[in-house]
């Protein structure tokens, strides 16, 4: 029996032994479709019943065309059938086919096509290439189709062509599913040269090995897989086992060596058909050996023949054995190329169209995450991350300036009768401390969205909405804290003539209280009017467009309230406007401050941080969207910057002011004295602390007048000694010039004498009047 497929070498075959010889009862053959197809046209006229063992063309289904044709391999029809239960498996809708311009691979393609239509699958692109051609360009319109799942049809010479130049042109594994004819025999990929070359590239055997590497295909179920006691009394296995004996010891120089059972089965098919015949035939008075291709009794025979094989029920090597218009019912195998073997992953059974899966097999698709190939091409969108070494890196500083903080004010209310702490308003200072704690907190879930938190998990959203009242609570405590301090401080110190003013702590407390409460009632708002909601921004200007169509782009996940914009401009507007009232403030207490001590100006400093730290940080959250782990780092940098100044800025100054006092290097003691503090224990802490200011002033004032009293008496004294010289100098001169002397002592001086003596200087010149 030859394998070359050539028709006309067939038919001069069929006519051979039509014309010579003994009278033949029927044909067997051919393997081939091309064959099968022009001798089945040619037996009806002979009354021949023909059986193919391998031929699956669909054009074959035909019974008008081919009414005495047999075959126990499945139909392209059926093997398609299967295919579109791949594609439904995977939920592939969208293919390509690729033909090798052989009827049998063409009119597949047809039927494959119409079968896919009424399937609803979007066929992209049907491409032919002639069986010696190049496959270059229908596969370059595959490619420009952008189809991910391709169905060939051709012959495994053409085969080794199509996946040589699907491997230059990238349309492979495991961005590309193939899906082709199962019936190649083994080991088709395997060269028999070094390399294969089509047009102007070539192959290697690994290139080969790596363009094949997951392909499906369908096939008849060669042998069943169940141990069926068949016809012959062997089992499916045992008669595999008999036959890989008798192939290894007698290979076939044409050999579709995998499909003896199907040669096998044909066999049995005709040779049960001729041995019921002869009763049915004896009925008739006729026997098998009174046949003749053209006698009046021969249709009987072969209506006989065809009736026998109709009704032909019989358990084979392939499986249950029976025959629907000449064609196969039976077992089609969906096999995946896998480390170098086809693997059976499912079986359709066209009788009952239903399929049954292999799920011991897992299959590999080697993409990302395992997932199944898209059918089309792809939009990858990679969600950008905070990555989480930078996560670590700033949540371990805010772990430090956390235990920093609260450090200090452990060390704080530890001290806190203490001057100069003693005369700070404690309450208020510790609440700023605590809001800060809160906004650092914060941090740790500013990237929430962005790698730390499943977006998929329902907690985002209350996280996140956590996340903004946090931010909340924490800045308005601070913020009030902040403005209170300041604006207490500066209504303390602005009295008229310093006198002091009672600020009550309770005042001081509530403007802080009702900065807070001012602010929890806009969040409440917020919260109630608007709400929090996980929406992915893309980033278009980063797309990437492949050659083969996939689009790569960036999206950053966004977890926040809808009208965020309008939120984050009445809250912080307003909540700017106070931070900057309270700035000024404390920057005019700094200015009147009498004592020049720093800590007023530390508290300008402080509203002044939190203002600039504030206005950076909103405006980089809403403008550096698109780079989480930038806007991360900076919102982050400036939350930790301003809450680390805002608390050694309040707590060390005076912490560092109170060791320097308890280690006796002192400036001078606190005055006031225990006389006094009957009269100060009625005014608050802040007055006390104006009160010691004042006295301090008075005390440099004191030593500043004393300081001048010395000079002018220094510059008295030196006046003395030149008005001494001067009066010697005049009584000499009175002795010598006018013999009398003058008094000049002025405490010596009477009324008379001095007209006297002023006349007496006039005469000598020495005064002009
Ligand atoms: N079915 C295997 C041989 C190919 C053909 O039908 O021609």
């Amino acid at each position: 029996m030859s394998f070359q497929c050539d028709a006309g070498l067939g038919l001069k075959l069929l006519y051979d032994q039509v014309t010579t010889g003994t009278t033949k009862l029927a044909v067997f053959g051919s393997s081939c479709s091309v064959v099968t197809q022009q001798m089945a046209r040619i037996t009806p006229y002979y009354n021949l019943i023909q059986l193919s063992y391998l031929s699956s063309s669909p054009t074959l289904n035909s019974r008008d065309d081919y009414s005495t044709l047999y075959r126990t391999y499945p139909s392209e029809t059926s093997i398609s059938l299967a295919r579109l239960e791949l594609c439904r498996r995977y939920n592939w809708k969208k293919i390509a086919i690729i033909s090798e311009s052989l009827h049998v691979c063409s009119k597949t393609a047809q039927i494959m096509s119409q079968l896919a239509k009424a399937k609803k699958l979007e066929i992209l692109a049907i491409t032919e290439f002639g069986d010696r051609e190049d496959p270059l360009q229908a596969l370059k319109i595959i490619k420009k189709m952008k189809a991910r799942i391709i169905m060939g049809g051709f012959t495994s010479t053409s085969a080794l062509k199509v996946f040589c130049r699907a491997y230059h042109l990238n349309l492979t594994t495991p961005k590309y599913v193939w899906m082709i004819k199962g019936w190649f025999n083994s080991n088709w990929w395997k060269l028999d040269q070094e390399n294969i070359t089509v047009g102007n590239v070539s192959c290697t055997q690994a290139q080969i090995n790596q363009a094949i590497d997951g392909y499906f295909s369908n096939d008849g179920l060669q042998i069943y897989d169940q141990p069926l006691d068949t016809v012959s009394g062997l089992t499916p296995q045992e008669w595999n086992k008999l036959y890989n004996q008798e192939m290894a010891q007698k290979p076939l120089k044409h050999a579709i060596d995998d499909y003896g059972s199907f040669a096998y089965d044909g066999i049995w098919s005709l040779a049960l058909m001729l041995d019921r015949s002869i009763s049915y035939l004896k009925r008739q008075n006729l026997t098998l050996e009174g046949f003749r291709y053209k006698s009046n009794q021969s249709i009987v025979y072969r209506n006989t023949f065809q009736n026998i094989l109709d009704h032909l029920k019989f358990k084979g090597i392939t499986g249950p054995v029976s025959f629907h218009d000449g064609d196969r019912l039976g077992k089609i195998t969906i096999k995946r190329f896998i480390n170098q073997r086809n693997v059976i992953i499912g079986q359709f059974d066209d009788k009952t169209s239903n399929t049954t899966w292999n799920n011991s097999t897992d299959i590999d698709w080697k993409t990302q995450g395992n997932s199944v190939p898209t059918d089309w091409r792809t939009i990858t969108i990679t969600n950008l991350n905070v990555s989480e070494m930078v996560y670590m890196i700033v949540m371990i500083h805010v772990g430090l300036v956390f235990a920093t903080s609260c450090i200090l004010m452990a060390i704080y209310f530890y001290y806190r009768k203490e001057p100069p702490i003693a005369t700070s308003n404690i309450i208020l200072d510790l609440f700023m401390g605590f809001g800060t704690l809160l906004c650092l907190s914060y941090v740790g879930f500013l990237c929430l969205e962005n790698g730390i938190v499943d977006p998929n998990n329902k907690i985002l959203a209350f996280l996140c909405t956590f996340r903004s009242w946090l931010l909340a609570v924490g800045f308005s405590i601070t913020l009030g804290c902040i403005f209170a301090n300041s604006w207490s401080t500066y209504r303390s110190l602005s009295g008229r003539s310093y006198r002091l003013r009672k600020i009550k702590k309770s005042h001081s407390y509530g403007i802080a209280m009702s900065i807070f409460i001012f602010n929890i009632i806009l969040c409440s708002l917020r919260a109630t009017v608007d709400q929090v909601e996980i929406f992915n921004d893309t980033i278009w200007s980063q797309r990437q467009i492949q050659s083969d169509g996939d689009i790569f782009v960036l999206q950053v996940r966004i977890c926040r309230f809808s009208k965020y914009i309008v939120w984050d401009a009445v809250i912080f507007g307003i909540n700017g406007i106070i931070l900057l009232f309270g700035a000024i403030t404390a920057w005019q207490a700094q200015r009147i401050d009498i004592t020049n001590s720093n800590y007023v100006r530390y508290l300008a400093i402080t509203a002044y941080n939190l203002i600039i730290s504030t206005s950076v940080a909103v405006t980089m959250s809403i403008v550096i969207v698109e780079r989480p782990t930038v806007r991360f780092v900076l919102i982050s940098f400036f939350i930790i910057l301003s809450s680390l100044s805002t608390n050694c800025l309040t707590y060390l100054p005076k912490i560092h002011q109170m060791v320097k006092d308890r280690k006796g290097i002192r400036r001078k003691s606190f005055l006031i004295t225990t006389g006094r503090s009957k009269t100060l224990s009625m005014v608050d802490e802040h007055a006390e602390f104006n009160l010691y200011n004042v006295e301090t002033r008075k005390q440099q004032l004191l030593s500043k007048l004393e300081n001048e009293i010395k000079d002018l008496t220094t510059k008295i004294t030196e006046k003395d000694a030149v008005i001494e010289r001067i009066s010697k100098y005049i009584n000499d001169f009175m002795k010598k010039y006018v013999g009398e002397e003058i008094n000049l002592d002025p405490s010596s001086i009477t009324e008379g004498d001095e007209s006297k003596d002023i006349s007496l200087l006039r005469e000598a010149g020495l005064i002009a009047l």
